[in-house]
Order: structure tokens, then C-alpha cells, then sequence
């Protein structure tokens, strides 16, 4: 990760619309019937319903997944009392983590209001319109009188989040680094820098798992908090020590656990040093920790050490927590986020870090071995399995506690729910995952030695999908290996060009000349091919050496396509090879074709590239529903484009009678199945719902699935080749890791399939 300068998040602040969200519609508003539905006359109706039934506010309106991130602007991260209007774009930011992170949609609302009673009594006034309210950025004391009233007065969950999220996440942090340090927490002793929101809520939390309070001593901006002190406000005087001692330094010697939630730069390595054998050193402070990464690292060899920034290592910050805290208590229909929903949520992020890591996670963060230990005592923010794992937990703990006004019954639909919320949930993708893991496969990786096809090899390693084979010079990808923070020990790396691969260089000369002494390629020339990644990883799959290949590819996949065809060749049954991208939408699951292959689409073309798709789609477990899309809708442009798409839609009738297979129609037709049956009730996929799009060519095809994936309407799996003889797939070297994973856990499969029913499951 690059590392952020004020001038890169400013730009990031401003540029497009500024700031950070929108409000969305989310029912449809073209026609002068849906206006009159979505607003008067027939709004009137749910209002109505709601006045003779606030409940049903739930279920006519987006109260139940509406969160209010409230702040007066008092304490916004480590800046102090900067303002309510300065404090926006902290609001902002937690309202896209609640949406990114668990689908709650949010509004942002600062209030310019200091004085706790007035600050309530707005707050207050305001719940109706939310599921629940999401305080951040107050400060002590007047946060403890707010929150506690709020949560009094208003019957929905209240939570502030600088409290009680920042102690739910340290907890769980805590109880893994103790067990990592091999410490027992009733032992500990505990130095909590910070007297404010964040330290008096995790210190109580800390205590009622097991940390003593004789143990405890905090400190504030005027030093230790001591029986000697006048004038403490009544959090501060829970705290009090017995002990005589004054300042930080004094109160560090011996300590087994540091808690930093005050400033930046408060604490020395001295005072790192000086601490127990062993110890643990949480500098939460935001943006700047209370000690630097490298300072508090250079200071002792058996540290564990956190901040709340997501550029090291140990991230501990409440992000971790409250999107899916206030996911699960809005589901189970809370009245209130508990103490155990709070317990059941520590307890659920603990657990999860001790969980094998999946490759997406490592993928994310660049690393291929995340795995529990000092360096990974925490989930990382980005891993997905943190919606299933917390907010089934805190729903749990809503209906154990009494809380849950709509108990969840069914936990796996539940689940599932989640996942669909989530990322246009991956299903398609986690069904082949676990296939591929369950028989991987030897998968060659052409252009190894690139940052992204090796992160992804390697990932794809340790996840148990394939078993990678690297192309490329093993002192050059060692070298990457090394500067990526990748494991590749136990993978095979292949030099082609080395002196010991000439017999096999040999060798494959020899089965390429055989099978192409007619079309042009001599022995000699074939010898020289094989210097060439593409030629010899291709090779190897040729002649079972491995399974399958991702073929890196730098500038379109013209050349390494022509390579393959001469190589592994095009099925019998078929003239042509295509591609085709599965795209993961709101909507569902959409296969297109052809995505990136053939540039000049004539009838044959199009006539193989329709099979192949319809092949493919059966074979990915879909019944496929295609439709040939055009500008034209049956016949109504005479022009050679559309006649083309007439005819091999006539055709695909002729060779599938019963195949749903319609068109040529625009897109509308095709996704909107009501207008298409209402204009043209003649069509074979009448009342159905079409998913598989067939482009009339490469241009059409390319900009309809980039398009989707620009404007984030979609997840895309992809390109997948289809009609070769050999699963070779052909993929560019910058793209996302995860993309390479995804093509090589498809690789796999396709590979399983032909090993079990050879190219036979081409009908
Ligand atoms: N990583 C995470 O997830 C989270 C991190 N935080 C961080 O914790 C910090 C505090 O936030 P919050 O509790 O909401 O704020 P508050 O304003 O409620 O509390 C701030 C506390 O810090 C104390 N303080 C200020 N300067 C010093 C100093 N030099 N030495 C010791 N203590 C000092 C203040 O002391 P006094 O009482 O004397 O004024 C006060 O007790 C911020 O940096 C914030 O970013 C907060 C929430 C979550
Ligand atoms: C993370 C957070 O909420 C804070 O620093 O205030
Ligand atoms: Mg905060």
C-alpha cells in the first residue's frame, strides 16, 4: 500500500461529486404511475398503515436497515474538538464502511450542539426515522450522560461507537495476544493512556473479562490518575489507583499490557523497554499512534504491538465491529445493543482470526501467508467471513438476552442473506472454489515473474485450489517472492530457458513439428518456439505435463490465442474459440460472450460462439436462457448485423428445438421480461429470465461487461476460454489478483471435467 499524503486524500475528498455518498432510489420512478405510487396519491396509504401501527414502519419504509452516524464534532479521532462541520468527512466515511461492509444504508447528520441536554433532546427527535443511531466522535464526559439517555429514551439500538466498538474489538484483540504471549488475564497488569470515551469503555470491558482492577492504572493528559488527584469526574475516579506514582514512565515499569487511546507520540521506546517480559502495546490513538510501528518494533524482539491504522500490521479499529453489530441487532429487530451482544460479538472476531485465512484476504492485503500469531492477532477489515461470523453472533445475543422483537428462525437462509447482501454474494464462485479444492489441479502460470500472477499463484497455493507451476527465472521470482512477502516454498518454478529444460525443449519441438509439419512450423523453428512461454507452458499441458495454463498476457490475447490454437487446437466439433465472463450482479448471475476473442464475427463465428456459450453455461450447473441482443428487436433492421443474429438464432432452433434461445432483441427486451412478453408474446423465453447474453460482436461484448464493472454494478469471473482442446486461459498480467485466482480456480475445474468426460460434454 502506497502511503497516503494529505494531497492524494484531498483529491480523493473532492474529485467527481465531493465527498463520499449518495442516496439512491431503489424503486422504480419513470412512469407517472410510479410516481403516484412513490409519493401522493399512494404514499398515503403506508402512512396510515404506520400511524395505526408504528411497526410497520419496518416494513414500508428503510427505517430497518437506517443508520444515523450522529456527532457533535467534539472528539473526531486524535484531532480533539474540531467542530461539527470539520468532523464530516470522519461521519461520511463511517457511513460508506456501514454500507461497504454490511449493506446498512446511512446518513451522516452533525450536530452543531455541545451542551449534552440540548444534544439529546435533538437526537432524540430525530430516531424515528432510523433502525439505529451510531454516536461517534464525543467526547468524555458529556458522551457517558448521552449515550446512557439515548439508549433510556429511544427504542431502538444505540451504540457509541468510540466506546463500545473500540472495546469490543481491543477485547478480542487482547484475548488473542494474551494467548499468544502465553498470559493469563486475571495476571495481567494493565496501563490504559487516555481517560476518555474509547479508554473508560474498554478498560470496564477488559475488567468483566477478567483483568483486575487493582491491576489497572490509567492515565490522563495530566498523568496518572491517582487517589491524590482533586476534582475527577466520576469515570475517572472508577480508576483510581492506590498506587503512589505520577507519571506514564513510572506507571509503564512492569506492566504486561499498554492501552493507548489519548494522542500521538505520548509513549518512548523507553517505556516500551521497561515494560514486563512479553508485553503488549495497543497505541490506538487515530490517525497517529501513541508510539510509531518502527519504534515500538525496534524496541523489544517479544513485543505485540497494534495500532488503529491500516497500513501495519495489527489493525485494531472499531471498523472491525459496529457495521456488523448494528447488522445483527437491526436483523434480529433489537431494541438495544447489550452486554451480551457485545460479549458474543468479541467472542465471534476472536475466533475468527484463529481461522485458516482464505486467499481472497491474503490477496487483498498483497500477502500469501497471513496466519494467527503476532503479526495477524486480528481479522483484517477486508475479509468477508466477518458479516457470517459477528452479526449471526449479535443476533444470537438479541434474542438470548431478550431484546429481539423479530427472533431469526432459520440461521442458514440467514446466512446466505448476508452473503447476498454482501458482494453481489459470490456464490458461483464459492461453489467452484470448494470444487477446485477438493481435486486441484497443476496449473502453469505463464509470466510468473509479474507482482499480481505471482500473488495470485502463490495464493491459490496456499488455499489448496491448485498446485501452481511458475514460469520464469527462479532467481527473479524468488527475488519478487521476497519483496511481496510471499511463501513459495514447495511450489515448482520451471526455467525454460535453462540448459537443463533443452530435452524438453526437445521434446516438445519434436510434438509440435509432428502435428504442424504441414501448416508451416519446421523442427528447427519449433526448437526456437519453445523459448517462448506461451509455446512451452502450453506444451507441457499438451503432453500432461500439467493440467492447465494462465497465460499472461500484456497487451490484448491476440497472440498468445493464435499460439494456443496452433498448440492445443480448437475442439473438433467447433470452427472458433471464444470467452466468455461471468458477471455477479444485484440481479443475479449473467453469462456473456464473446468477450475478448474474435474481432471479425461472421455467421459461423457467431454460430460457435452461441454453442460454446450454451455448452459452457450447462456446464457451470445453469440452465441457460440466452438471448442474442442487437440494436434491432426480430427483424426490424434489415441491415447485415441483425440478419446475421436472425439466422444463427435460427439456426441455434434448428440444432436445440428446446433450447430457450430468442432474438435478435436490444438489451431492454432481453433483461426486462415483462415488456419483452407484453411486445413480443411469440418468443421462446417468454416468462423467463434471460441469462446469457450473446454479443453480435467483440465490441458490443467488451463495452457491455467493462461498463458493468466500471460503474461497480457488477463482479466479474473471466475471460473463461471455451472451445479449445486444453484448459488454457488467457488473462492480462496487471489484473486484480483476485480476478487470476478466480480464472485459475475455473482452470481447474475445466481441467477436472476433461480428465473425467474428455471433450465429450461438447453437444
Ligand atoms: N482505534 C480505534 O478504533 C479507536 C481509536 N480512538 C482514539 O482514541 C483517542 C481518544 O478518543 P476518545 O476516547 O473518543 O476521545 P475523548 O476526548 O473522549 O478522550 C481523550 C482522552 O485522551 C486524554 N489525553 C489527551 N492528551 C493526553 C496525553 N498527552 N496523555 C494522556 N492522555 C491524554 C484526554 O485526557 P483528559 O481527560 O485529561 O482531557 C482524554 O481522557 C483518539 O485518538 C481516537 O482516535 C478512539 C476510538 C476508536
Ligand atoms: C476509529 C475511531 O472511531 C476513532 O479513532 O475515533
Ligand atoms: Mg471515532
Amino acid at each position: 500500500m502506497s502511503k497516503v499524503t494529505k494531497e492524494m486524500a484531498l483529491d480523493y475528498h473532492r474529485e467527481g461529486k465531493p465527498g463520499k455518498i449518495e442516496v439512491v432510489p431503489t424503486v422504480p420512478y419513470s412512469s407517472m404511475q410510479d410516481l403516484a405510487l412513490a409519493y401522493s396519491p399512494g404514499v398515503a396509504y403506508p402512512c396510515l398503515e404506520i400511524e395505526k401501527n408504528p411497526a410497520d414502519a419496518y416494513e414500508y419504509t428503510n427505517k430497518g436497515n437506517l443508520i444515523a452516524v450522529i456527532s457533535n464534532g467534539t472528539a473526531v479521532l486524535g484531532l480533539g474538538d474540531i467542530g461539527a462541520l470539520a468532523g464530516k468527512p470522519v461521519m461520511e466515511g463511517k457511513a460508506l464502511l456501514f454500507k461497504i461492509f454490511a449493506g446498512l444504508d446511512c446518513f451522516d447528520i452533525e450536530v452543531n450542539e455541545k451542551d449534552p441536554k440540548k444534544f439529546i433532546e435533538i437526537v432524540k427527535a430525530l430516531a424515528p426515522t432510523f433502525g439505529g443511531i451510531n454516536l461517534e466522535d464525543i467526547k468524555a464526559p458529556e458522551c457517558f450522560e448521552i449515550e446512557q439517555r439515548l439508549k433510556e429514551e429511544c427504542n431502538i439500538p444505540v451504540m457509541h461507537d468510540d466506546q463500545h466498538g473500540t472495546a469490543i474489538i481491543s477485547a478480542a484483540g487482547l484475548i488473542n495476544a494474551l494467548e499468544i504471549q502465553g498470559k493469563n488475564i486475571g495476571d495481567v497488569k494493565l496501563v490504559v493512556n487516555g481517560a476518555g470515551a474509547a479508554a473508560v469503555s474498554c478498560t470496564r470491558l477488559y475488567i468483566a473479562l477478567g483483568v483486575k482492577k487493582e491491576n489497572v492504572v490509567m492515565c490522563d493528559s495530566k498523568g496518572v490518575i491517582n487517589r491524590s488527584r482533586k476534582g475527577l469526574n466520576s469515570q475517572k475516579e472508577e480508576f483510581a489507583t492506590d498506587r503512589d506514582i505520577n507519571t506514564l514512565a513510572e506507571a509503564m515499569v512492569g506492566a504486561d499490557v499498554f492501552l493507548g487511546l489519548s494522542v500521538k507520540d505520548v509513549v518512548t521506546t523507553e517505556m516500551v523497554q521497561s515494560m514486563a517480559e512479553k508485553p503488549i502495546v495497543f497505541a490506538l490513538a487515530n490517525p497517529d499512534p501513541e508510539i510509531s510501528y518502527e519504534a515500538a518494533m525496534a524496541s523489544r524482539p517479544d513485543l505485540i504491538f497494534a495500532t488503529g491504522r491500516s497500513d501495519y500490521p495489527n489493525q485494531i479499529n472499531n471498523v472491525l465491529g459496529f457495521p456488523y453489530i448494528f447488522r445483527g441487532a437491526l436483523d434480529a429487530g433489537a431494541t438495544a445493543i447489550n452486554e451480551t451482544m457485545k460479549l458474543a460479538a468479541v467472542k465471534a472476531i476472536a475466533d475468527l482470526a484463529k481461522e485458516p485465512v482464505p486467499s481472497v484476504v491474503n490477496a487483498a492485503y498483497g500477502m500469501s501467508n497471513l496466519k494467527f500469531g503476532r503479526d495477524y492477532i486480528l481479522p483484517k477489515p477486508l475479509d468477508p467471513r466477518l458479516i457470517t461470523a459477528v452479526s449471526p453472533a449479535v443476533a444470537r445475543g438479541a434474542m438470548e438476552s431478550g431484546v429481539a422483537r423479530r427472533p431469526i428462525t432459520d440461521w442458514e437462509a440467514y446466512n446466505e442473506k448476508l452473503r447476498h447482501l454482501m458482494g453481489y454474494d459470490n456464490k458461483f464462485m464459492r461453489r467452484v472454489t470448494e470444487e477446485a479444492r477438493r481435486n486441484p489441479k497443476r496449473v502453469v502460470f505463464g509470466e510468473a515473474n509479474t507482482d499480481n500472477m505471482l500473488t495470485a499463484a502463490v495464493n491459490a497455493y496456499h488455499d489448496g485450489i491448485c498446485i501452481p507451476i511458475l514460469l520464469g527465472n527462479e532467481e527473479m521470482i524468488e527475488k519478487r517472492a521476497k519483496r511481496l512477502g510471499l511463501d513459495i516454498e514447495g511450489i515448482e518454478i520451471v526455467n525454460l530457458r535453462h540448459d537443463r529444460e533443452a530435452e524438453r525443449r526437445e521434446q516438445f519441438a519434436e510434438k509440435l513439428a509432428a502435428s504442424r509439419q504441414r501448416r508451416g512450423i519446421t523442427r528447427p523453428e519449433a526448437l526456437e518456439l519453445m523459448f517462448d512461454r506461451n509455446y512451452f507452458g502450453m506444451m507441457m499441458v499438451e503432453t500432461g505435463q500439467a493440467d492447465a495454463m494462465i497465460s499472461g498476457t500484456y497487451s490484448g490475447s491476440k497472440k498468445a490465442a493464435k499460439i494456443a490454437e496452433e498448440v492445443v487446437g480448437i475442439r473438433p466439433t467447433y470452427n472458433h474459440f471464444a470467452t466468455m465472463h461471468i458477471l455477479n450482479t444485484k440481479r443475479g448471475t449473467f453469462f456473456m460472450a464473446d468477450t475478448t476473442v474474435n474481432r471479425e464475427v461472421d455467421e459461423e463465428t457467431l454460430f460457435d460462439i452461441t454453442r460454446l456459450a450454451r455448452n459452457s453455461v450447462e456446464y457451470f450447473a445453469h440452465d441457460p436462457i440466452m438471448a442474442m441482443v442487437s440494436y434491432s428487436n426480430f427483424g426490424s433492421h434489415k441491415e447485415k448485423e441483425p440478419e446475421v443474429a436472425r439466422r444463427v438464432v435460427e439456426r441455434m432452433h434448428e440444432a436445440y428445438p428446446d433450447l430457450p434461445i430468442d432474438g435478435e432483441m436490444q438489451m431492454s427486451y432481453a433483461l426486462n421480461k415483462k415488456a419483452r412478453d407484453a411486445a413480443y408474446p411469440f418468443s421462446r423465453i417468454n416468462g423467463k429470465d434471460v441469462n446469457t447474453l450473446i454479443f453480435p460482436n467483440l465490441s458490443a461484448a467488451s463495452t457491455a461487461y467493462k461498463m458493468m464493472l466500471e460503474m461497480g454494478l457488477a463482479e466479474a469471473v473471466g475471460p473463461i476460454q471455451m472451445g479449445l482442446n486444453k484448459p488454457i486461459h488467457f488473462i492480462s498480467t496487471d489484473a486484480a489478483v483476485r480476478d487470476i485466482i478466480n480464472l485459475a480456480t475455473v482452470a481447474v475445474i475445466d481441467a477436472a471435467v476433461l480428465e473425467k468426460v474428455g471433450n465429450g460434454h461438447d453437444k
